[in-house]
C-alpha cells in the first residue's frame, strides 16, 4: 500500500483535482487502494490566516469567507452532475458557517490565540479534503472522508505540535481494520491533544500527515505530489541550470530542505526514516517526471555534493569578549537562552580561541535576540568582559550538502575556490562534524551569483557559462564574435564552456543583455530599440551591478579609456582578456597593479594577443620564467605590419602602396602610423621585458626610427601616406641597397642586461629572421636552458583571424582554469 500526499496546488484548481483522481485510479488499478492525505486548496491557508488575523482586529471578513466559498463550489459546480451537488454544498456551507461564528468569536473577542488559530487554519484541509472526497466518490466508491483529528495525537504546542506516536499509530490502525477496502482521504496538517482540542502540525505538515499513516501502516511508499519536479540540486528560480535529483538519503533530503528548498516538510523524514520508507516526489503537473526518491540505501554516485541550498535572507549576531574564553557553560546558557525564546538559530561557528561566538537568525528575531543577551549577560556587559552584541544583516547562507562529502578531500577546498574567484566574501563558516554540509555565511547581494559559480563548479559535468562582457566590435571584435558563433558547439561540448555575450559596446552604441545577446545577429541587436548610445562608464558600472558569475571583460579596442578601468574591474573579481596592448605598455605601476588587483581577487588577465597575435609567446615566456629559466636575450621581429612590408616591397609598389595594403589586410593597428613609427613594436618589446623581469618604463624602450622625420611627423593618416609617397625615392634607395649586397631589411627588437632597443638592419641569408613571409612575426629566447640554439617562435603574428584566435584561447583559458 502506498500514501500519496497531494499539495495545495494539486488541489487548487479543476484540472489539477482531475489529474489526482486520475492518479488514485492508477493506484487502485496496480493493487492496492492507497491512503491519500490532502492540504488545503492553494492559497486558501494564506486567506484563512489573514481572515483570523483581521478578525482579531475587528475588520470586517466577509470578503475572505465569499472567497473561500468561490473557491469550492466552482469545482464542485465544474466536477460533480448537478444531481449530485446538493449533498456537498450544503456540507460545504455548514462548515463555512462554522468558521464565520469562529470568525466572529475572534472578531468580538479582539483576540487570537495559537489554539483558536489552528482552528481557523483547519478548515482549510476540512473542506479540500471533503470536497475531494466527495468528488472521488462518483469514481471509487470506495471513498471516505477521514478526519485526522480523529487520530493524530499531539501534545498542545498549538502552531507546531509534537505527535504522540504510539498512540497515534494504534488509532490509525484501530481505524483502518474497522474499515477494510475503504479508500481513505485524510486531512493533513491537523490532529487533536489530549484535551480534544485541535492542533497543527506546523506549516508544510501534510506531508507529516502521510509520513505518520505511512510508518503507522507500514507503507511501500510515501508519495509526496507537489507541482515541481522533485528536489533539485539549487533553487531553479536562481539557478538555471539547477536539474532534479533522482535519489538522495534521508539525511540529505532534511539538509537540504531546512535550507530553502521548500519542497518537503523536514519532519517528514524521521517516521520514513525509523520505517525505512522511502518517500518520492512527484510532480502532479509533470507525470514524466520520475521523482526524486529519498531512500536509505541510495545508489553510490560520483558526485561529491547533491545540491546547493540556501537561505536568502539572515542576519549574524557577534558575541566576543574575554569573558568566554575558557568558560564552561558559556554557549549553553546562550543558546538555551535563544531556545527558551523561541529564536531558531540557524546556524553557529565560534573561533577556537573562544573569543568569539558568531550565530545567524532569520532578520525578524536578531533585534530580540540581541535584547535577550544583554539581559542575560548584563553582568559581564558591564564588567567589559562581553562586548555589546553586533547585530549585521544584508546576509545569506549558502551550504553544500552531501553524504559523499565525508570520503572525498578537497570540497571545501573548490567551494572557496568558486566563491573567491567570483570575488564573494565569506563571513562566517560552519561545517557540521558529519561532514553533510557546509554553510558559509556571504552577502545577500551576492547569492545568486555565488550560487551558479558554485554550481558550476562542483556540477562540472555540465557546462560552465562565462559571462562576458565585449568591447570594441571592429576588425578584432566583429572576428572574435563569428569564431565564438561558429565554435559554441564544439566549445560546450568538448570544454564544457558555454560562453555567453551578455554586453557589447562600440564607440556608438552599446547594449546588455543578461539573457545573452544572439551570435549570429548582434550588429542588427546594436542597432536596434534595446541597445543605447555608448558610455563606458555606464557599461562598466552596469558590469559590476549585475554582479554575474563567471564574468569577464574582453577589450578589442585600441583605445586608452578601458585600459584606466582595468584594475577596479579585476578589483571586483572579473576576468579582463584583452588584446589591447595599452594597460600593460604604460606605466610600470599600473603594470604592476593589474597583477597584483588580478591576484588579490582570483581574476584572471590574459593578454596573449598582445605580442605576436595568436602566436604562443606570453605563454612561452612565461612557462619559461616559471619552470626557473632565465631570460638572457630577447630577438624578435614583432611587427607584423612591418613584417609584410619588407616581404613585399618588391618590383613596381611603391612602399606607400605596400603600407595601404597591409592596413586592408588587417595587420595595421587602426592608425597605421602606430606601427611604422614603431609604437606598436615599442609597446610589445616593453610587455616582454616587463614579462621577463625587468621594470622598464615605455621611454626605456629605444627606437631607432626607419622613416624620414616628415614622414613621423604627418599629423593624418592621410598626410602620412602622402609623406610616404612624397619620400618614394628614399625607401628605394633602402631597397636596392640591401638588394646590391644580397640583404634583407628587418626591423628587430632586442633586450638584453634589461635593455630594449629597436632598429632597422641589413640582415643577409645566414641570418635566422632572413627567412620569413606574410606578416611573419618571429621571436628568439635565449635562456639558462635554451643558449647553444635559442627557443623560436615564428608565424603569423598579425590579421583579424589569428589574433581574435587568441583572444578567444584566453577566453576559454578563463573558462577552464
Ligand atoms: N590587427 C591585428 O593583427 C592585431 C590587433 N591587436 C589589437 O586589437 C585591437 C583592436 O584592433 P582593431 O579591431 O583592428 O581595431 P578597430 O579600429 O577595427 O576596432 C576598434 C573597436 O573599438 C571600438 N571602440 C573604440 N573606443 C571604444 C570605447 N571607448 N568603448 C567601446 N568601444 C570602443 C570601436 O568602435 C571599434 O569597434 C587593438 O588594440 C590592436 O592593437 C592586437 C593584436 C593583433
Ligand atoms: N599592428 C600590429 C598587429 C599586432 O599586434 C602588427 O602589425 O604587428
Ligand atoms: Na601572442
Amino acid at each position: 500500500m502506498n500514501v500519496l500526499k497531494f499539495g495545495g496546488t494539486s488541489v487548487g484548481s479543476i484540472t489539477s483535482i482531475g489529474t489526482l483522481l486520475d492518479i488514485v485510479g492508477r493506484e487502485i488499478q496496480a493493487g492496492e487502494a492507497p491512503v491519500v492525505v490532502l492540504s488545503a486548496m492553494s492559497g486558501v491557508t494564506n486567506l484563512l490566516v489573514r481572515a483570523a488575523e483581521e478578525a482579531a482586529r475587528g475588520l470586517p471578513v466577509a470578503g475572505h469567507l465569499q472567497e473561500l466559498e468561490r473557491r469550492h463550489f466552482e469545482v464542485v459546480k465544474a466536477l460533480l452532475d448537478a444531481a449530485r451537488q446538493n449533498p456537498v454544498l450544503t456540507r460545504l456551507k455548514l462548515l463555512f458557517h462554522e468558521l464565520e461564528d469562529l470568525l466572529q468569536g475572534i472578531s468580538s473577542l479582539r483576540e487570537l490565540s495559537p489554539a483558536t488559530r489552528d482552528r481557523v487554519l483547519s478548515y482549510g484541509e476540512r473542506c479540500s479534503t471533503f470536497l475531494v472526497s466527495a468528488l472521488a466518490a462518483g469514481r471509487f466508491p470506495a471513498a471516505l472522508f477521514v478526519d485526522a483529528t480523529e487520530l493524530i495525537r499531539t501534545d498542545s504546542h498549538f502552531g507546531q505540535a509534537r505527535v504522540e506516536t504510539e498512540l497515534t499509530e494504534q488509532l490509525i490502525r484501530g481505524f483502518v481494520a474497522e474499515h477494510p477496502g475503504r479508500l481513505l482521504f485524510v486531512t493533513g496538517f491537523i490532529a487533536r491533544d489530549a484535551e480534544g482540542r485541535l492542533t497543527t502540525l506546523g506549516r508544510g505538515g501534510s506531508d507529516y500527515t502521510a509520513a505518520i499513516f505511512g510508518a503507522a501502516l507500514g507503507a511501500r511508499e510515501i508519495q509526496i505530489w507537489t507541482d515541481v519536479n522533485g528536489m533539485m540540486t539549487a533553487d531553479p528560480r536562481l539557478v538555471q541550470k539547477a536539474f532534479s535529483l533522482p535519489e538522495l538519503s534521508y539525511t540529505e533530503a532534511m539538509e537540504l530542505s531546512y535550507f530553502g528548498a521548500k519542497v518537503i516538510y523536514p519532519p517528514t523524514m524521521i517516521p520514513a526514516f525509523l520505517r525505512r520508507i522511502p518517500i518520492v516526489i512527484r510532480n502532479t503537473f509533470d507525470l514524466d517526471f520520475a521523482g526524486t526518491t529519498i531512500r536509505h540505501d541510495c545508489r553510490a554516485t560520483a558526485l561529491p555534493i547533491k545540491g546547493i541550498s540556501s537561505i536568502d535572507a539572515v542576519s549574524v549576531i557577534n558575541v566576543e569578549g574575554s569573558g568566554m574564553v575558557g568558560k564552561a557553560g558559556f554557549s549553553g546558557r546562550l543558546f538555551s537562552l535563544l531556545a527558551r525564546e523561541q529564536i531558531n538559530v540557524i546556524l553557529i561557528t565560534q573561533a577556537s580561541s573562544e573569543h568569539s561566538i558568531t550565530f545567524a537568525v532569520a532578520p525578524p528575531d536578531a533585534v530580540r535576540a540581541r535584547q535577550l543577551i544583554g539581559q542575560e549577560f548584563e553582568l559581564e556587559l558591564e564588567a567589559r568582559k562581553l562586548e555589546r552584541p553586533r547585530i549585521e544583516d544584508g546576509l545569506a547562507v549558502l551550504a553544500i550538502v552531501g553524504e559523499n562529502m565525508k570520503q572525498t578531500p578537497g570540497i571545501a577546498g573548490k567551494l572557496f575556490q568558486a566563491l573567491g574567484r567570483n570575488g564573494v566574501n565569506v563571513r562566517a563558516i560552519a561545517q557540521g562534524s558529519s561532514e553533510y554540509n557546509i554553510s558559509v555565511i556571504i552577502g545577500h547581494d551576492d547569492l545568486a551569483k555565488a550560487l551558479n559559480a558554485v554550481h558550476d563548479a562542483f556540477f562540472v559535468a555540465l557546462t560552465k557559462t562565462l559571462h562576458v562582457f565585449v568591447l570594441g566590435t571592429g576588425s578584432i571584435g566583429r572576428t572574435l564574435l563569428g569564431q565564438l558563433h561558429a565554435h559554441q558547439d564544439f566549445l560546450r561540448e568538448q570544454n564544457g564552456v558555454q560562453v555567453r555575450v551578455v554586453g557589447l559596446s562600440n564607440s556608438r552604441r552599446m547594449l546588455i543583455a543578461p539573457n545573452g545577446i544572439a551570435l549570429d545577429a548582434w550588429a542588427t541587436a546594436l542597432d536596434n530599440g534595446q541597445a543605447e548610445p555608448a558610455n563606458l562608464e555606464a557599461f562598466l558600472a552596469r558590469m559590476k551591478q549585475l554582479n554575474l558569475p563567471n564574468c569577464v571583460l574582453v577589450d578589442n579596442t585600441a583605445a586608452p579609456e578601458p585600459a584606466e578601468h582595468y584594475a577596479d574591474v579585476l578589483a571586483h573579481s572579473i576576468s579582463v582578456v584583452t588584446c589591447n596592448k595599452i594597460a600593460n605598455s604604460g606605466p610600470y605601476a599600473r603594470y604592476r597593479q593589474l597583477r597584483e588587483a588580478a591576484r588579490q581577487h582570483g581574476a584572471a588577465f590574459y593578454y596573449e594577443t598582445n605580442v605576436g597575435a595568436g602566436l604562443p609567446i606570453i605563454r612561452t615566456l612565461r612557462d619559461l620564467r616559471t619552470s626557473g629559466d632565465r631570460v638572457e636575450r630577447i630577438e624578435a621581429i614583432l611587427s607584423g605590419t612591418i613584417s609584410y612590408i619588407f616581404n613585399n616591397f618588391r618590383g613596381e609598389a611603391s612602399f606607400a602602396e605596400v603600407v595601404r595594403r597591409a592596413q586592408e589586410l588587417g595587420y595595421t593597428e587602426p592608425d597605421p602610423r602606430d606601427d611604422l613609427n614603431g609604437r606598436d613594436f615599442m609597446r610589445k618589446m616593453l610587455i616582454l621585458a616587463r614579462d621577463a623581469g625587468h621594470a622598464l618604463e615605455p621611454e626605456d624602450v629605444i627606437i631607432e626610427p626607419m622613416l624620414p622625420e616628415a614622414c613621423l611627423a604627418a599629423p593624418t593618416v592621410e598626410a602620412f601616406y602622402a609623406q610616404l609617397q612624397a619620400h618614394a625615392a628614399y625607401f628605394e634607395e633602402l631597397k636596392t641597397r640591401a638588394a646590391a649586397a644580397g640583404q634583407v631589411l628587418r626591423y628587430i627588437g632586442q633586450l638584453e642586461d634589461g635593455r630594449a632597443r629597436i632598429s632597422l638592419q641589413l640582415v643577409d641569408e645566414q641570418h635566422p629572421f632572413y627567412q620569413l613571409s606574410g606578416a611573419d612575426n618571429v621571436i628568439s629566447f635565449t635562456t639558462g636552458r635554451y643558449k647553444e640554439r635559442p627557443l623560436v617562435v615564428k608565424g603569423p603574428g598579425a590579421g583579424a583571424e589569428v589574433t581574435a584566435a587568441g583572444v578567444f584561447a584566453d577566453l576559454v583559458n578563463v573558462g577552464t582554469r
